[in-house]
Parts: structure tokens; sequence; C-alpha cells
């Protein structure tokens, strides 16, 4: 399966201090990777260059088979589906679930005047349906509690049928409830053979879904361990990322983590 990132050699500094390192990442198509690592590890600064959002300081990027710096970003961005907190707070309170989600055609937030086809209505509305949404369609986006808001998000970011898919800690702040009905949609989207490569960030390996099936510890900016989840989210890597003695358990494809 053809590779849709590449980074070579990438390192990102600002104001002076390096913030990724000197970075090599290949994600096939056919991969569902989830980045782990402590507070301040890079984590989302990494996931701006794999949207295209940031160019590297030094080394190469290629994304979709386009080099950043040698691509309209403008051509590239709507290829790549990206949810994060950043991008909900560009979200219009009183915009309706439909339009969050709509408005993802036309890569913008917030519905004006742009002319929409009824195709791109009906693939909203089966989009909505398919993140448990369909209900919620004319209520306001800020109405919502965080579980809705988060699928709403999710829902925005496959909209476009993206060929990769970026998600930054799409469970945070969710109570028990909500993760876990996230993370058995996010399991089935991922699982599905149609799905595109995905690429999420969490905090806890609590909130992986089943169906990833790569995984990437980043400490200090650099990569500490990447490959099979399997063989990366063990006691010892994630000991030796986040620097306290920790032991790992998984059953059925789920982790849990707690100090040893
Ligand atoms: N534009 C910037 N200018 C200066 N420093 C920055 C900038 N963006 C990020 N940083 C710094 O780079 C480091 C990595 O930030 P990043 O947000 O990528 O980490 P993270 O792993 O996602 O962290 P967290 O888990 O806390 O969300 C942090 O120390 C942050 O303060």
């Amino acid at each position: 399966m053809a590779s849709v990132l590449q980074l070579s050699d990438v390192s990102i500094v600002r104001d002076g201090n390096p913030i990724l390192k000197s970075v090599d990442w290949t994600v096939n198509g056919d991969e569902r990777w989830v980045i782990l690592g402590p507070n301040g590890a890079g984590k989302t600064t990494l996931l701006q260059v794999a949207a295209a959002m940031i160019h590297p300081s030094s080394g190469k990027a290629r994304i979709l088979d386009d080099t950043l710096g040698a691509v309209d970003v403008f051509e590239l961005r709507p290829r790549i589906g990206f949810a994060s907190t950043a991008m909900a707070r560009r979200i219009p309170q009183n915009e309706t679930v439909l339009d969050v989600v709509l408005t993802a055609a036309y890569s913008v937030t917030g519905r004006w005047n742009e002319t929409y086809e009824d195709i791109d209505t009906r693939r909203a509305q089966r989009v909505l349906a398919e993140w448990r949404l369909g209900d919620l369609a004319n209520r306001k986006f800020g109405d919502l509690s965080d579980g809705e808001q988060k699928r709403v998000q999710i829902a925005r970011s496959v909209m476009t049928d993206p060929e990769l898919l970026l998600l930054d800690e799409p469970a945070a702040s969710l109570d028990l409830g909500a993760r876990e009905e996230l993370l058995q949609l996010l399991g089935g989207y991922a699982s599905a053979p149609q799905a595109p490569a995905i690429i999420m960030v969490t905090h806890h390996v609590e909130e992986i879904p089943v169906g990833f099936n790569r995984a990437m510890l980043l400490s200090h900016g650099a990569i500490t361990a990447a490959g099979p989840i399997g063989e990366v989210i063990t006691s010892q890597n994630l000991s030796d990322a986040f620097g306290l003695p920790l032991e790992v358990e998984e059953i059925n494809g789920r982790y849990t983590a707690r100090a040893s």
C-alpha cells in the first residue's frame, strides 16, 4: 500500500528551541496510528505538519504524494480531514449541526452564501447518521454536550472523504459513557476496509480504539518507539517515554496503564 505521509529528517524549531528533532516516519494508506507522549512532547506540532498547516524548519515532508513547499497547500488541505479543539473553536456556536458538517465541503466554518448541491446535503445527512447525530441535525452546535460536539467535529472531518484523517485528542474531556460511545464509533470507522489512513493523538492508552494497528511514542520532540501497536504499547516503552514505571495491559484490543 502506498505511503500517504513521509517525513524525512523533519525538524521544527521555534524561538531557537527544537520542538521536533529529526523525525523520520512513514504512514501507509492502510495504517491507523496512535501517537502518545508526555505533555509538550511535540504531538500536536507533528500533526500540524501532517495537516500541511506548518512547514518543517528543515527536512522533507511528503503528504499524499506532494512535497510541502512545492505544492499549493490550499489544494492539498481539502484532501486531509483534521479534527482538533483549535478547529472546533472556529465553529460558530449558533451554527446548526447539519451546517457544521456541510460547510466542510467548502473548507469553511460558518455558512454564508455558498451554494450546496443536494448531493452534499445528502452526504452530510448520511455522515451525521453514521456518527449517531441524525436526530441532532437541526440543533445548534453550541447547545450540544461535549461528547456530541466531539462527534460533530469528527463527522465534519470525514465529510469530504479524506485520504488522511488526523484526530487531535478526540476523546479528551469526555465522561466514561461519551468516551466509550466515541471509541466504539471510531473503532468501527477505523476497522472498515475503505477507511483512510488515520493518525490520532491521545494522552491515554485507554482512549485507543480497537482497529488501530500502529503506535508512535514521542518524547522531547523525538520518536522513542514506532511500529506495530502490540510491539510499541508495552510497559517498558511507556515507562521510558513517561519517565516512571508503568504497567500496561491489553484485553481484546483495548489498553490500560497504571503506575507499577
Ligand atoms: N508556535 C510556537 N512557538 C513556540 N513554542 C511552541 C509553539 N508551538 C508549540 N510550542 C512548544 O512546543 C512544544 C510542543 O508543543 P505541542 O503542542 O506540539 O506538544 P504536545 O505533545 O501536543 O503537548 P500536549 O500533550 O501538552 O498537548 C511545547 O513546549 C510548546 O510550548
